[in-house]
Formats: C-alpha cells, structure tokens, sequence
C-alpha cells in the first residue's frame, strides 16, 4: 500500500467480509434484509447475541466485535495516499456507533456537475450529488457539499476531520469524508449541504426579513453551539457570519470548527475577518474563549443592522488601530432594543475579562426568547415589541436601496491571515514603548525638578495622565498633566500652543504638554547640569522638529 503518494486510490477492491455480504444481501433483496424474520437480538455475521448493538449502517446490527474486525479487515484495501489522512478516516470508522455517528470514507470523484456556490479565504465550495460509495447507502443523490482545500496543508485537512469528528454533535455541519479530483490532484472535503447558505448572506437576503424574535431564535442556537464548542474545551477563532451556515430546517452549523483550530498550533499565526478579531489578539495576547464571545457581538450587531460591521469602511491597518487603540465599535442603530445594546456592547468589552461568557448569554438570550414565546411582558421584551415595528418599518424600505448592503471595496469579509498588520501594530508598540521607557528614565530624573514645579501647587488633588496619542494610539504617561498646567500662564499656553501635533514619518504625536513652560524649566536643568529629558518625542530616531528639541539639543 502505498503512503504518502497525494494521491488517493481510485480503484479500491470490493472486499469479501460482511460489508459486501451485507450490501450484497440487501441489493438483491433489500425487503428481505428489512424484513421482521431477521433476528434482530443477533449479529449478522457471528451469529451470536449483542453485548452491545451497532446500528452504523454499514454494519446493520452486527455486533461490537464483529464490526471492529470487518472495518480493520478493509484498512489494509484503501488509501488517501496521506498517512494522516488515513488515520483519521480509519479512526472515524472505529469511532462510529450509532448511524448519526462521524463515519467517514473515501468517495470516488463523481458527484455529476459541480455548481460553485460559494468561495471563502481558502477555498472554493461546490454543490454535487453524492455518489454510490464504499459503505453508505443513506446518504445516496442527495445534495452535498465539496470544498476544496489546498494540498500543501494536507495536514490541516487532517486535522479539520479529525476535529469534526472528535467534536461530532448536531451543530456542526456533518462531514461524510473526502475525495480528490483526477484533474488537478485537489482534495475536498465531503461535506452536508446547508440549504440556506451562510448567514451573512441569509440576513441579506431579500425574502427574509429577520424580525427581532427571530434573531433572538437564531442568535440563541448560535450562542449554544458555541458554549458546546467552549465546554469541550474548543475555541473556534475564526467566528464570523460567513462560517455559521443554515440548513434545511433553518437552523444554524457552526462550520469551520477544524481549521481555527489547527490555528492554535501556529502561535502567531492570526487567520480572520478583521471586524469579527478581538483586539487583544492584534496585541498578541493568547486566544481565550472571550475572544469568540467579541466575534459574537460582531455577530448580534449583525442582526441589528442586517449589514456585515464595518462595511462602508476599509479593513486597512487604520481601522485596527481604531477599534484596538480608540476602542472603535460599529454604530448601534435606532431599531435595536437597549437590552440588546448593552448585551452585545458587553460582550465586545476591550478587556476579554469582562465579557460574559457563553453560557451567560445563552441564559439571557434563553430568557428572552421564553418571555417572546410565551407573552411575557418583560421590560426588555417591551423594548424588542417596539423595536420589531420600527426595525419593520425601517428595513422594509431601507433593504430595497442598493446602497444598504453596498461595502467598502477595500472590506474583506474572507478570512486571510493579520500576520502583517499584527507585525505592523507590534514595531509601533515598540516605538511607543521605548518611547515611555524613556520618559519613565526622564521622569524619574526630572523628580528634583518636578518637586520645585509643584511647589506652589496642592499635592496630589491635580494628579492626571497625559495621554500621547501615536495616531490614535493612546500612551498614557504619568507625568502630572493638570500640575503642570496649574502653574501655567494661560497667555503663555496660548502663544506657545498648549496642542502640538507633530507629524513624524506618517505618525501623529499629539503633545498636550506646554512646550515652552517645560522649555524653560529643561533649559534651567540643562544649565544646571542635570541630565534633564523633555517631553517632546524622537520616534525611529527621527527627531521632531520642536523647538523646545533644538533648543534642547543646543544646550
Ligand atoms: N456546507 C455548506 N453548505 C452551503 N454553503 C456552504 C457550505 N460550506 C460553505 N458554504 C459557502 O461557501 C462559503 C465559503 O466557505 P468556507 O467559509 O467554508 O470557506 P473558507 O475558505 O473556509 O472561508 P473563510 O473565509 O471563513 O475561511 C461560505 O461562506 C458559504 O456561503
């Protein structure tokens, strides 16, 4: 057998065990097999009684033993051509209990015309009709899924199927295994079919208008799978609209659940859509659970608006700065009701520590959905009520406007990876914090000086930050902002300019300190012979062009 090859065996050989025995049997005459003659209480194959019933439905009601023996009997008959792929195939087949259960297989490439319906950061998604398979009967022309996946991370395609398995519940779409395409060598995935596509475009669509008691419907399932994920100790980390697709009974699946976390392993590998990132990830803070649970607010304002966050924006290097830096959020609309408000703009706290977690708001979302269900006239249901008319009556004019869904050519809802702006964040990060690392060495050395400054002033009760801003990059510095204004001439603050803004290599620095006051103290440590450093900036080592440097430097 050969491993490794990345190439799957097309021609894999009939066996003689009881799979063909079985399909064999129930081809010729399926009624027969059904039929209410066949002992039920006795394995097909041993003939012995169950100590435990396999209802996989290859096996049909053989027993424990017999089925782990039939299935590694076939092992040695197929390859993927990837040795990690074959494990965790085989694995699947060894795991699989109950007919719902994760059994996956190798499909050969025929599934009828490939209609693409759908493409994300790394692959392409087509909709086939499964064929006649090795083992599975159920699952026979119905409609599924192909997604492509690039064969250079084979591994992550392992992984991926390992961990649907490994995670196999309801809330996930199911995946019945993989194939390759003759063609060009590429592997896929075999996957269910969400009849509905992805919700990002489900809440766009022009037939549904999502009322409020419906996105609390699906908001809540979402929130649940999402509290499973995290009690199996997952994080999903790549959490957006386009990942939570709908099926046929309009229910949301978590999709993507392998890949995010393959993530995990790349420590500093962030993959995403920028909106739904928390910030503390662009600070190369570990992912946590509460990282997902900012995703989601991205998510409940999605319902809100009915539009993807950020979309009339471009998810450029500046708005990561705003939302990472001036704690930008998207905008609330007027027809969300505040308790939903104040949920979501909980659950996007800049610190990951003070977002609830899943299972505190599956409860509020619980709440309200039996409150909604059963008339209940709480005051935030009271608020949904009045929210429903206005979102109605607002939606049903302002969908129809082109405009409404119309994104920023440069807002990229695919997933790609932040290594670059993460690393562009990271060298400014530095700069500014040499820069503080500077001034705590100036500031403690300016002590004497600032001693004799605050003389004159109370202790203590004009204690201020003096907040730098990096282009939006806030820097708090523990220099006593209101002291040193306290002692400040107004005159003299308006001829020197209380607010120097230097531009320096495309940075903004924005100084509130008084140049000239601080000027005139640093000239009279400087003539005293202190080594005294002023509260201008030198950023890359490009000195700004203030006086209070040059005179600084002359001295
Ligand atoms: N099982 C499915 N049923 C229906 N539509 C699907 C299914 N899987 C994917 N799609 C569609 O294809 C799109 C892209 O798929 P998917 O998100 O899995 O690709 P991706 O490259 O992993 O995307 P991402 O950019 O999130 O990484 C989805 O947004 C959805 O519209």
């Amino acid at each position: 057998m050969s491993q490794d090859t990345g190439k799957l065996s097309q021609s894999i050989p009939p066996i003689k065990s009881g799979f063909w025995l079985w399909t064999d049997v129930y081809k010729q005459n399926p009624n027969d097999f059904l039929s209410k003659e066949r002992p039920r209480d006795r394995c097909f194959i041993c003939n012995n009684k169950y100590s435990q019933q396999f209802e996989t439905v290859p096996t049909a009601y053989n027993c424990e033993k017999c089925y782990q023996m039939i299935i590694e009997e076939d092992f040695k008959n197929w390859t993927s051509g990837y040795q990690e792929l074959d494990m965790v195939i085989r694995q699947s087949q060894l795991n699989a209990k109950k007919s719902n259960d994760m059994f996956l297989e190798i499909f050969p490439f025929n599934f009828g015309y490939l209609e693409e319906i759908g493409n994300g950061g790394f692959s392409t998604v087509y909709l086939g009709v499964i064929p006649e398979s090795r083992y599975w009967k159920q699952y026979q022309y119905n409609r599924v899924v192909l997604k492509t996946f690039p064969s250079n991370i084979i591994t992550n395609l392992a992984k991926e199927l390992e961990l649907n398995s490994r995670l196999h519940c309801d809330f996930v779409p199911k995946y019945y295994g993989i194939t390759q395409n003759p063609d060009n060598g590429q592997y896929m995935i075999v996957m269910q079919y969400a009849t509905y596509g992805d919700l990002r475009r489900y809440l766009q669509s022009s037939e549904t208008l999502i009322s409020w008691k419906y996105a609390i419907y699906l908001s809540r399932w979402i929130i649940e799978s999402l509290y499973e994920i995290h009690n199996r100790g997952f994080i999903h980390k790549n959490f957006h609209t386009g990942n939570i697709l709908i099926d046929h009974t309009k229910r949301p699946l978590i999709a993507d659940i392998g890949l995010t976390s393959f993530i995990e392993e790349k420590s500093n590998e962030v993959i995403g859509v920028t909106p739904y990132i928390a910030p503390e990830i662009f600070d190369l803070k570990p992912y946590t659970q509460a990282a997902d649970i900012y995703s989601f607010a991205m998510i409940m304002w999605e319902f809100s608006s009915l539009q993807p966050p950020f979309g009339k924006l471009a998810h450029d290097y500046n708005l990561l700065i705003n939302i990472c830096k001036n704690n930008l959020r998207p905008t609330v609309t007027d027809t969300t009701p505040k308790c939903w408000v104040d949920l979501m703009q909980q659950c996007w706290d800049p610190d990951p520590k003070k977002r609830p977690t899943a299972l505190q708001v599956l409860q509020k979302l619980n709440e309200w959905y039996q409150c909604y269900e059963s008339n209940i006239l709480t005051e935030d249901i009271k608020q949904f009520l009045i929210c429903e008319e206005e979102r109605y009556k607002f939606y049903s004019i302002e969908r129809k406007i082109e405009e409404h869904y119309s994104t920023h050519p440069q807002a990229i809802y695919k997933s790609r990876s932040m290594s670059h702006y993460i690393s562009l964040m990271q060298s400014c990060q530095i700069d500014c914090n040499e820069e503080l690392e500077r001034r705590s060495i100036g500031n403690s050395l300016n002590s004497l000086k600032k001693k004799r400054l605050y003389s004159n002033t109370e202790p203590e009760a004009n204690e201020t930050d003096i907040t730098q801003q990096f282009d939006g990059i806030s820097i708090d510095s523990h220099l006593s902002k209101k002291r040193l204004y306290s002692i400040q001439e107004k005159s003299e603050q308006e001829r020197n300019g209380a607010n120097t803004i230097q531009r320096i290599d495309g940075v903004t620095f924005n100084s509130n300190l008084p140049k000239k006051r601080l000027y005139s103290e640093e000239q009279e440590k400087s003539e005293s012979g202190t080594n005294e450093i002023d509260a201008t900036q030198q950023i890359n080592g490009i000195s700004p062009n203030s006086l209070l440097y040059k005179k600084f430097r002359r001295t």
